[in-house]
């Protein structure tokens, strides 16, 4: 899906977010479906199990990952394994992550700017992750695009694998090679990242929300999982370490529905609605309401109800972010207050997200950044 903002200052101007709101079965038995918002047909979908079971086995997955290495001697970041074959000089290394630094400071500006005051280690890990993650998006959101087959993305999975196991392809590969060989991160939300690029290449509808949490959690709430062993729980957090991961699921998943509340009009000039379609037609809505793009009562009673549900995984998504090690909050902050204001943006848009682009003005952008300073000082467990 194309877009743009989340990166506040991204000169390239893309983006794409995210959230759920429906019944969160299983997990917080707290969250109530939104009103108006049925939960019904996500069981049609998938009799056996929904996604957001589905993709919770892949947060206890990562969570167990990180609570074995707690229990264990800790991260020694200064290990080395003998993988990485070729790259593991110590100079090819460095220049490989400092490339990876380049790349972020290009397309994600502010985010850039958050991570130097993280530690240089976790700092270079998590640009490792950011290009893979951009990589693997520009494949299906790039200029070569048109060009991608499923069996491309096949070709990208095999060699995610093979820097798993420390065969890098190239330096930026190596990059990452290097940063999953010293955290515990998981490759299951890397392949999973993959797969909502598959799933972007054969599917343009979606039935209902649990199919949408399903992409949601594919092409962002995966980013969450990447990104939080690296960044780190705070040592003197109360809060259980499959409830931050769950946090920070949320947060992948509210922006990648704000991304998608943004770019309605410009996902249908492309053929694409990224809007549970029994929820369009519990409003008296459907495609071709999105593709004559006319703003109507029918319009906005619909996009508050989908703001509301963005807002609710935003809420979910905060309570975590104090759990976090002290110096990884900051960006995650200002990411999450960036990216929550286009909801506002899009309200005062009068809801016409076909043909006016919601944005955050530079004002409200930078004002944003000394909020989220101070709320990253804030470090008290709102999870359990
Ligand atoms: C601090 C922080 C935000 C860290 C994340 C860094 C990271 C690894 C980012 C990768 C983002 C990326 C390139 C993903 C590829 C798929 C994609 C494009 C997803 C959409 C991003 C928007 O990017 P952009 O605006 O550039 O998109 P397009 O130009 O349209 O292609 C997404 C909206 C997903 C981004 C998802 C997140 C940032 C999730 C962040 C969650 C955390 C960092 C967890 C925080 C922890 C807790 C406990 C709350
Ligand atoms: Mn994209």
């Amino acid at each position: 899906m194309a877009g743009g903002l989340l990166w506040v200052v991204c000169p390239k101007g893309n983006a794409t977010a995210l959230l759920s709101l429906i019944p969160r079965t299983g997990k917080n038995p707290k969250m109530k479906p939104l009103k108006g918002i049925s939960t019904v047909s996500s069981a049609v979908a998938n009799p056996a199990r929904s996604s957001e079971e589905r993709v919770y086995d892949v947060v206890l997955k990562q969570a167990a990952l990180v609570k074995q290495q707690r229990g264990g001697k800790g991260l020694d970041l200064e290990k080395r394994d003998g993988k990485n074959d070729g790259f593991s000089d110590w100079g090819v290394l460095n220049e490989a992550y400092d490339r990876c630094g380049e790349v972020c400071a290009e397309y994600a500006k502010t985010f850039y700017l958050g991570t130097l005051l993280m530690t240089p280690e976790r700092r270079r890990a998590v640009w490792a992750i950011y290009v893979w993650c951009r990589r693997t998006d520009e494949l299906v959101d790039g200029p070569n695009a048109s060009h991608i087959t499923p069996r491309a993305l096949d070709r990208w999975e095999k060699r995610l694998g093979d820097l798993f196991e420390g065969r890098p392809y190239d330096m930026l590969d190596a990059a990452l090679s290097d940063t999953v060989s010293k955290y515990p991160v998981d490759i299951q939300p890397f392949k999973d990242m993959i797969e909502g690029m598959r799933l972007d290449l054969r599917k343009s509808r979606y039935m209902n929300f649990d199919e949408l949490y399903l992409y949601c959690y594919y092409v962002a709430g995966t980013v969450g999982l990447m990104s939080v062993p690296v960044m780190g729980i705070a040592p003197e957090s109360k809060a259980s370490v499959e409830s931050v991961y769950n946090a920070a699921l949320d947060l992948g998943i509210a922006n990648q529905l704000t991304n998608i509340l943004r770019d309605v009009g410009e996902d249908a000039r492309r053929g694409r609605v990224y809007l549970p379609q029994d929820e369009l037609a519990r409003f008296g809505l459907s495609d071709d309401d999105i593709f004559r793009g006319q703003v109507t009562d029918r319009w906005r009673s619909f996009m508050k109800d989908q703001i509301k549900r963005a807002r609710m995984f935003f809420d979910e998504a905060e309570k975590g972010v104090s759990e976090l090690n002290s110096a990884s909050r900051w960006p995650v902050w200002a990411s999450l207050l960036l990216y929550r204001q286009i909801l506002d943006a899009i309200e005062e848009n009068d809801y016409n997200n076909f043909s006016r682009r919601a944005y955050v003005g530079k004002v409200k952008k930078f004002a944003s950044l000394p909020v989220a300073y101070g709320r990253a000082l804030v470090g008290t467990s709102k999870l359990i």
